[in-house]
């Protein structure tokens, strides 16, 4: 392919999942994956994948989404997990606070083993759970904020408030963190000869290298609740 063509090139970013454990991981995954819920899910042993494809601005761009175990018995996380990852979505659960105030470490542990210009999302899932709720949204809102993430409530098993596709802003989360990628991937673009020499390949596994060192996501907000 002409290099000069970028019709028809393709992009694959890295994302990860991360929070504690039971926090819905999986399950959001499936959902955005597959349309899929499970009651009846499995802690997550080890690492898993899947790839969605999404097109924007007429290139196909596939995210590989990794989804790892939050329980720290099966933890070996390190430094591969998160090689790489140009996205990063941080998942609590809105009716367990505790998994809420493990969200500073699990941000920690991201910035200690990823590159720097990761777009990264706060998630509050089971927004499903209102009645039981122990994280208001505005305290979600309110870390995001300051630690400059998008944030969003979502319920990977609601299937019923919005269309028949998606469950409360699963999809809308997911491609949220790739479209951001994909901009901060075309800002790279725009200014360096060399990443765009990069780029050029037909088919081309970004990894992040952070030589900018210093960009930080800027928060958006939404949130599912009514
Ligand atoms: N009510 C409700 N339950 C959910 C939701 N998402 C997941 N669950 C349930 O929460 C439990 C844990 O879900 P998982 O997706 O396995 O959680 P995980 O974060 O991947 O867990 P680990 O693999 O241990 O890290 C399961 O019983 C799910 O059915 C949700 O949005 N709403």
């Amino acid at each position: 392919m002409d290099s000069s063509d970028e019709e028809g090139e393709e992009y694959l970013f890295k994302i990860v999942i991360i929070g504690d454990s039971a926090v819905g991981k999986s399950n959001l995954l499936s959902r955005y994956a597959r349309n899929e819920f499970n009651p009846h899910s499995k802690a997550t042993i080890g690492v898993e994948f899947q790839t969605q494809s999404l097109e924007i601005d007429g290139k196909e761009v596939k995210a590989q989404i990794w989804d790892t175990a939050g329980q720290e018995r099966f933890r070996a996380v390190t430094s591969a997990y998160y090689r790489g990852a140009f996205g990063a979505l941080l998942v609590y659960d809105i009716s367990r606070r505790t998994t809420f105030e493990s969200i500073p470490r699990w941000l920690d542990e991201l910035k200690t083993h990823s590159d720097t210009t990761v777009a990264r999302m706060l998630v509050g899932n089971k927004c499903d759970l209102e009645n039981i709720r122990d994280v208001s949204v505005e305290e979600g809102k309110s870390l995001a904020e300051s630690e400059g993430l998008f944030f969003m409530e979502t319920s990977a098993l609601d299937s019923t408030n919005t269309s028949a596709l998606d469950s409360t802003n699963v999809i809308t989360a997911f491609e949220m963190v790739i479209r951001e990628i994909y901009n901060n991937v075309s800002r790279k673009v725009l200014n360096s000869d060399s990443y765009k020499a990069e780029l050029s390949v037909n088919r081309i596994s970004l990894v992040n290298d952070g030589s900018d060192g210093t960009k930080q996501t800027q928060g958006l907000y939404s949130c599912c609740s009514r």
